[in-house]
């Protein structure tokens, strides 16, 4: 078996880690190198499976085909020599923007060293001052979004050129192209459809609270939420507001940080905490590269992509993770989230190199969330020791469920969004002019939210989220938080801690913990890795050929019945409305006292009105 990858892959993934660990000229000019010499090789291996074009397609071994057919697609190093230079150079310099963008401290504007993890993470996550909320989000937007809005456009180019040198119309329908069906996007819409009712029941329900809090001047009875009172730099997860929200206070509380500070956990305890879990269930420990290389805390003195994230070498023996680790259960779960990645990685490292990645990107995505729903369950914490007591009782319920709710839910509109925005970019039905209203159309649409200030063309706020700085397609996190509960059930029944019929085992009490079963199942799947059709995967896992909203709705019901009963009480108008102009097309430069006018000398200018 080829258990090696290109040695050109390995050059170019371990000269991407120096870069990212390590931002420095030197390593970007390595970097950079690397990335041509790997397309040159990806160019070569191209031409040779070209030849056979017209012939591979009839072969019998579907395994054979199925190879041909992802060799056939070049990507990016489709593009001639310069424009591949010029992209690749935007995309670094892009993420680089996002990475080392620091903003001057609210309170104290001398200092002006703040970067987005840990400091302005913490701040989002536990400052209530409504206006060093603004303050941040405001500045994080200018030294990020609106820096990279020119590399944007030159970037879009390219991108269409590469997608159309590989029989694409635009770079959106390339990056769909590993989910095999062209259905996708509307199986997804219908997903949102489904999951709809349930976020809005959520958000009608958090407005109510954060208005009690805020005050009605702040929080309107009606309207969208300011993005930045839900304790999250793009308001996509809401877990850091429960103190605000929870519906029975006093009951013990499922945020385990403090907990985890007062027992001196480390990044160390925590990632072995995750390895503990994966090896309970029969999967991979991790190799011994792993612990030697990995960066699980954020170095001082030097800049480097704090963002998480987890690296496959190519070569069957080195795997690593780079994560900035702050001491708190967010960032346990993101442990896991990561840990997952590894986990795939090694089960198919032995698979020919074309079929070592997830069966689709979603897969790869929901793997270490599945165990992170297992390891969030009270009696899982109760078992680590990071729950003095497990209460059971409906009350303590629905306040685990609302917590995971805050997570889970509220990710939906975002997880969905980003890339809707994205294709419309590619395909030109949303033109550069429109950008950051179409953007706001779509965040007020979908999330129910509204910007602290008036934003304008000038700004650029999709570019203030890693992704799409760093040019990392999205909608594989929807369809991550979609089948994770899928396999979370399959993986439940396997372990016999969820039973449809018997009501005193409900999904969302299920730990799968020390289940063999549960993790030889799993472990099945991953090995297949993208060597099957994802429909095929998924029916080996769970039965089933298609993603199904369902099972997450099963998931929530309990918390879904209270929602709607609670806001039926308090006479909460479900959805939103405004008349308030969030974005205006003209290009509003702010005036150097930070007050904003438009152009148009003061009168709002004419701009999107979001209907
Ligand atoms: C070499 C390389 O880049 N490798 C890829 C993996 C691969 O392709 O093999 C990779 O490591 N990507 C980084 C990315 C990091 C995280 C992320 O960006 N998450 C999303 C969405 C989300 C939010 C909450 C949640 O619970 C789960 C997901 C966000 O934060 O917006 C940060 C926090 C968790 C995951 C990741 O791990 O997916
Ligand atoms: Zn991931």
């Amino acid at each position: 078996m080829d258990v090696r990858g290109s040695q050109e892959c390995t050059e170019v993934s371990m000269a991407s880690w120096n870069y990212a660990s390590d931002i420095t000229e030197k390593h970007r000019k390595v970097k950079a190198a690397a990335q041509l010499k790997y397309a040159a090789w990806q160019k070569e291996a191209w031409e040779s499976v070209r030849k056979w074009s017209g012939k591979w397609e009839t072969l019998s071994d579907p395994f054979l085909r199925r190879q041909f057919k992802f060799m056939s697609i070049l990507g990016t190093a489709a593009l001639p020599k310069q424009d591949l230079e010029k992209y690749n150079n935007l995309v670094t310099e892009m993420s680089t923007l996002y990475s080392t963008a620091k903003i001057c401290e609210y309170k104290n504007p001398k200092n002006c060293k703040l970067e987005l993890e840990p400091d302005l993470t913490r701040i989002l996550r536990s400052s209530r001052d409504y206006g060093e909320l603004e303050h941040v989000r405001k500045m994080w937007r200018h030294q990020t979004g609106r820096r990279i809005r020119d590399h944007y456009k030159l970037f879009v180019k390219l991108a269409n050129k590469a997608a159309k040198l590989n029989g694409f119309d635009n770079m959106g329908d390339m990056w769909l192209y590993p989910y095999e069906s062209d259905v996708f996007r509307s199986d997804l819409a219908e997903l949102w459809k489904q999951l709809m009712p349930l976020y809005q029941q959520l958000h009608a329900y958090v407005r109510r609270k954060l208005r009690e809090n805020y005050g009605e001047e702040h929080v309107s009875r009606r309207g969208p939420i300011p993005a930045h009172l839900l304790g999250n730099m793009w308001a996509q997860n809401w877990g850091e507001v429960y103190d605000l929200v929870i519906p029975y206070p006093g009951k013990v509380s499922v945020d385990v940080t403090p907990q985890m500070v007062a027992q001196g956990y480390t990044p160390e305890r925590m990632f072995e905490l995750s390895e503990a879990f994966f090896v309970s269930l029969n999967l991979t420990r991790m190799p011994e590269e792993f612990w030697q290389h990995s960066i699980i805390e954020k170095p001082q003195g030097r800049d480097l992509v704090c963002h998480a994230s987890a690296w496959d070498f190519c070569n069957g023996k080195d795997f690593r993770i780079k994560q900035c680790t702050d001491v708190t259960m967010n960032d346990l779960i993101t442990v896991h989230h990561e840990m997952g990645h590894i986990e795939y990685f090694l089960k198919y490292k032995d698979l020919p190199e074309v079929f070592r990645s997830g069966a689709n990107p979603g897969f790869h995505e929901a793997v270490g969330d599945v165990l992170a729903l297992s390891v969030a369950t009270p009696k899982h914490l109760h078992e680590i020791g990071l729950l003095e007591e497990v209460q059971d009782d409906p009350e303590a319920d629905i306040n685990f469920l609302l917590s995971m709710a805050l997570d889970k839910i509220t990710f939906l509109p975002f997880g969905y969004l980003m890339d809707l925005w994205r294709w419309d970019v590619f395909s030109g039905k949303t033109s550069e002019q429109d950008w950051n209203c179409a953007w706001w159309d779509l965040r007020y649409k979908l999330q129910g939210i509204k910007p602290p200030v008036q934003r304008s063309e000038y700004d650029f706020d999709p570019g203030a989220k890693y992704h799409i700085a760093g040019n990392v397609p999205y909608i594989r996190y929807f369809v991550s938080f979609v089948i994770q509960f899928q396999f979370h059930k399959a993986l439940c029944m396997k372990a016999g801690e969820y039973d449809p019929l018997d009501p005193s085992k409900p999904l969302h009490k299920c730990d799968i913990y020390k289940s063999t079963e549960a993790g030889n199942a799993l472990g099945d799947m991953l090995q297949m890795g993208s060597s099957k059709e994802w429909p095929e995967a998924m029916a080996a896992l769970t039965g089933t050929r298609r993603m199904d909203a369902s099972v997450i709705r099963e998931y929530f019901k309990p918390l879904e019945l209270w929602l709607t009963d609670n806001n039926e009480q308090h006479r909460e108008s479900i959805g939103w409305e405004t008349d308030e102009v969030l974005c205006t097309s003209e290009e509003v430069r702010e005036k150097p006292e930070g007050k904003s006018t438009s152009t148009a000398g003061g009168a709002p200018a004419s701009g999107t009105l979001l209907l």
